[in-house]
């Protein structure tokens, strides 16, 4: 759709119509609760900034002089919203489907209206959210996306509507030959669950998630059934339910120490509506009802083949990333302080043509876009029984029971070219501080 299609502005007056839904680290989103028929069924997402620096908006679309270099498809855009909008429409929809991608559409909002809406959901946000950004009140515009906890078309409709939303992470181990040898243990553990243990070990998280991504994206039923039940076991911000729009499972706002969930037993008295069973467990049935229906839907089979513009893995992607930008390589540089012979495995890279090493980086932060995004997934009872043979129905056989789904990805943000040496960084702790405690033996967390 246009993204100027909806040429209308948000005032203080309709603040009060739009509630808190949930955040992310860059993005707050409120659901509307009003009855205007353009907005009804939909969320705005509008983003935040933090609380003690600018970060984003560096020119008109939006992109540093370094990242025009690299996104020549995007500088046409006026403005930072419509870049966006077009990275989502452009890049990532053509590599997840586009019948799974909400693009969205623009709309204008006054700086009243934020100033508002940051005062009413305040109390609703995660504490440690609000520490660390705020609305951003001079945003000029706000997407207005589908509400992907109600399934489409029917919110008016008195039908039940259950949503799982699944934040994946990187779901491959990298082959790369440029990872150091010290580094191997990358290429057999999962990111993710070296992550965890960095996480525990900064007391970011109270528990370990036995959660892991590979499981997930496996292709075998029975491993993708744990990965799912693992979710639902630890959720922290990888797994939630939502019941007719309404958070039932997991923690609102996002982020690892937000978990506000409903306990096992309320959970399972309120999947009565949704599971048809005189007797025996819902929860496990709900659970292999979402496992069936991600094995079977091949969501995952598209999310992982864009995680995997990925070749090189970072270690090798931020040599090509110090070509891009045409800087001498930070990492070479160290190298050949401690030996010249460490930095000769990647000369390679630093050889290769400008736009090798751009299209090596543009590949890599479209992958972290892919690692980092969430789906949800909506069902309803399918009652046409002929649906059962549909594409987008799934038979949950224990309980003989239709449904048919929705499903979407959300969180589709571009990755900034400035995080390549975060990235770097990042990775680089990760794997020392999961190799430093994998050397202490019947270490708490690698129990876990
Ligand atoms: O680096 P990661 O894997 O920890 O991912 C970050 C996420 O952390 P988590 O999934 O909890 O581990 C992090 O999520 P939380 O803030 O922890 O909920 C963000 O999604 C962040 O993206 P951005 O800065 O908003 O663009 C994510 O950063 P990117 O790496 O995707 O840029
Ligand atoms: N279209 C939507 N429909 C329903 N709920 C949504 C929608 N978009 C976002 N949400 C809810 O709001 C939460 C935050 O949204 P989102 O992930 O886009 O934020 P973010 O700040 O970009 O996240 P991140 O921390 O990953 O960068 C989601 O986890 C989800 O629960
Ligand atoms: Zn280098």
């Amino acid at each position: 759709m246009d993204l100027r299609g909806m040429e209308m502005m948000l005032e203080a007056k309709d603040a009060g119509e739009w509630a808190y839904r949930g955040e992310g680290a860059a993005n707050l989103v409120l659901s509307y609760t009003g009855s205007f028929p353009p907005f009804v069924g939909k969320v705005l997402r509008v983003r935040k900034i933090t609380r003690n620096g600018t970060e984003y908006d560096n020119g008109l679309s939006g992109l540093s002089k370094q990242e025009c270099l690299l996104w020549d498809e995007l500088i046409s855009a006026p403005s930072r919203e419509m870049a966006e909008h077009l990275y989502i429409k452009n890049v990532l929809s053509p590599l997840l489907g586009s019948d799974n991608v909400d693009a969205g559409v623009r709309v204008f909002v006054g700086k009243e209206f934020l100033e508002s809406v940051e005062r009413n959901v305040l109390s609703k946000r995660p504490s440690w959210r609000v520490n660390d950004a705020k609305t951003n009140t001079e945003c000029v515009s706000a997407l207005l996306l589908s509400d992907l906890s109600h399934f489409p078309g029917s919110v008016l409709n008195k039908e039940f509507c259950i949503t799982v939303e699944i934040k994946p992470k990187c779901g491959f181990l990298p082959v790369s030959d440029f990872i150091a040898d010290e580094n191997s243990v990358k290429k057999s553990i999962s990111r993710f669950k070296m992550h965890q243990a960095l996480k525990f070990h900064q007391g970011k998280i109270s528990e370990v998630s036995e959660y892991d991504p590979l499981d997930l994206f496996s292709k075998s039923i029975k491993k993708v059934n744990k990965a799912v039940k693992d979710l639902f076991l630890t959720p922290q911000n990888n797994f939630r339910v939502f019941l007719n729009g309404s958070l039932i499972y997991g923690g609102l706002g996002g982020g690892p120490s937000s978990n506000s969930h409903l306990t096992g037993e309320t959970f399972e008295d309120v999947l009565k509506c949704v599971i048809q069973l005189d007797n025996g467990n819902r929860t496990t049935k709900f659970l292999e009802l979402v496992a069936e229906t991600v094995f079977r839907s091949g969501l995952l089979d598209r999310l992982l083949k864009a995680q995997m513009l990925d070749t090189i893995d970072i270690e090798g992607a931020i040599h090509a990333y110090y070509n891009a930008v045409s800087q001498s390589c930070k990492v070479c540089s160290k190298f050949q302080q401690v030996e010249e012979k460490l930095s000769e495995r990647y000369s390679r890279i630093h050889s290769d043509p400008y736009s090798k090493s751009v299209k090596i980086v543009k590949d890599y932060l479209i992958a972290a876009t892919a690692k980092d995004l969430s789906m949800m997934i909506s069902f309803r009872p399918a009652e046409n029984r002929d649906l059962e043979s549909s594409d987008d129905t799934v038979v949950l056989q224990s309980t003989r029971q239709s449904f048919q789904y929705k499903a979407s990805f959300l969180d589709l943000d571009r990755k900034p070219l400035k995080k390549m040496e975060y990235y770097y960084e990042l990775d680089q702790k990760i794997v020392r501080t999961y190799s430093q405690i994998s050397k202490t033996k019947r270490h708490p967390v690698l129990e876990a």
